[in-house]
């Protein structure tokens, strides 16, 4: 289990000079220093075999966080155990339990084989032959090491980098995992496959996995948590579901009658007084979608049905699930003639996260 307790990380950074000739120079030597706050009072735990995304904006405190976890930073302040253990003061022991990946950072050696950097990371944690040889056939076969197994690393293609990241983060069976970025600049098929892999670290082996990443769409299919942080510190801990609900972003319904409806005055009167941040993803776009795109305004108002757009046959409303459901805006929807085509459109994730940050 870890358990991160009113954590905090300070760096003291030099004052810039005032402008000026070799301004850099002088800022080096300025004796003026201020405290630059990255990681202020975070509190979480996580149980084993939990998938836990932990994400914010650019400079909001995941590596530093990472960083203290993994036992590379000592805390300002707070507690970091994992297993009840010190990461700075039991590094070796923490060592064992915890695999590490820096997607921007490979942790192989770049102008030998793959092959050798196991051979070495090996033999720094004291594996025993016939354990490693084990490890090695379980790895190669989950992640397909055998294509380039003996190709130098600064040959490999991103993907199989990443893949054989992955490898190293695991060659000593660990029961944890941090993985900062895993599938930064990959393309959309080796993302899908490392996501895959992924999943099976977790769900297969049982491993406890926590992940930063910007790319949401790792957060949507692999997490069954999410943490947020912003400027140091949390924002959100819960389910993505629970994501959703808490920013009450509306989910559009359109919908295509056989017949133009006769709809109610209560609901064409709703019509232009929508405000939303919900930006429909581009399979969706109509009229409707792309009006309500426009308005960046404050999340949507109380009631539970607003007409977005009406046109011919076709109506579009967005609607609060926290207030209705959408089979009951389908089954009101139903009264005002037959209906020929439903189409729905769930908050976009990417909005819900852009509404918090
Ligand atoms: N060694 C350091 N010295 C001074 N400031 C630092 C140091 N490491 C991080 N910071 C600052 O702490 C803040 C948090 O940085 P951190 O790298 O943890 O952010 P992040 O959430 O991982 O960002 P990104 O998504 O861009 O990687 C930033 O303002 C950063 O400039």
């Amino acid at each position: 289990m870890i358990t991160v307790t009113n954590l905090h990380k300070s760096f003291r950074l030099p004052v810039a000079a005032p402008e000026g000739p070799f301004r850099g120079f002088r800022t080096m030597l300025s004796r003026q220093h201020a405290m630059k706050h990255a990681v202020s009072g975070v509190n979480f735990t996580i149980e084993p075999g939990e998938f836990v995304g932990y994400i914010g904006p650019n400079g909001a405190g995941k590596s530093t966080t990472i960083k203290m976890l993994s036992g590379i930073l000592h805390p300002t302040s707070g507690e970091v155990r994992i297993d009840g253990l010190n990461p700075h003061r039991d590094r070796r022991r923490v060592a064992r339990r915890l695999g590490v990946l820096f997607g921007q950072r490979s942790q192989l050696w770049w102008d030998l084989p793959v092959r050798d950097s196991y051979d070495i990371l090996a033999a720094m944690y004291g594996l025993a032959p016939a354990v490693k040889a084990a490890r090695m056939q379980e790895l190669t076969e989950l992640l397909q090491l055998d294509e380039y197994i003996d190709t130098p690393v600064r040959k490999l293609s991103l993907g199989q980098r990443m893949r054989a990241d992955l490898a190293a983060a695991l060659l000593h069976d660990p029961d944890i995992l941090f993985l900062d970025e895993p599938t930064i600049g990959l393309d959309v098929i080796a993302k899908r496959s490392i996501r895959e892999y992924l999943r099976n670290i977790n769900v297969a082996m049982g491993k406890t996995i926590l992940l930063t990443t910007h790319d949401m769409d790792d957060i949507e299919q692999l997490c069954s948590r999410v943490i947020v942080i912003n400027q140091g510190t949390l924002g959100f801990d819960g389910t993505i579901k629970e994501l959703r609900r808490r920013i009450g972003l509306p989910t559009v319904i359109r919908v295509t009658y056989r017949q133009k409806p006769a709809l109610p005055e209560s609901l064409t009167s709703s019509h232009q007084s929508i405000h939303t941040n919900h930006h429909p993803s581009s399979h969706t776009q109509s009229t409707a979608s792309s009006h309500s795109a426009e308005s960046a305004g404050p999340i949507v108002e109380a009631s539970a049905l607003h007409l977005l757009a009406f046109e011919d046959c076709t109506v579009t409303i967005a609607c609060n699930r926290n207030e209705l459901s959408a089979m009951d805006a389908l089954r009101l929807l139903e009264q005002y003639g037959e209906i020929e085509d439903v189409h729905l459109d769930e908050p976009n994730f990417e909005d819900i996260i852009h509404t918090i940050y």
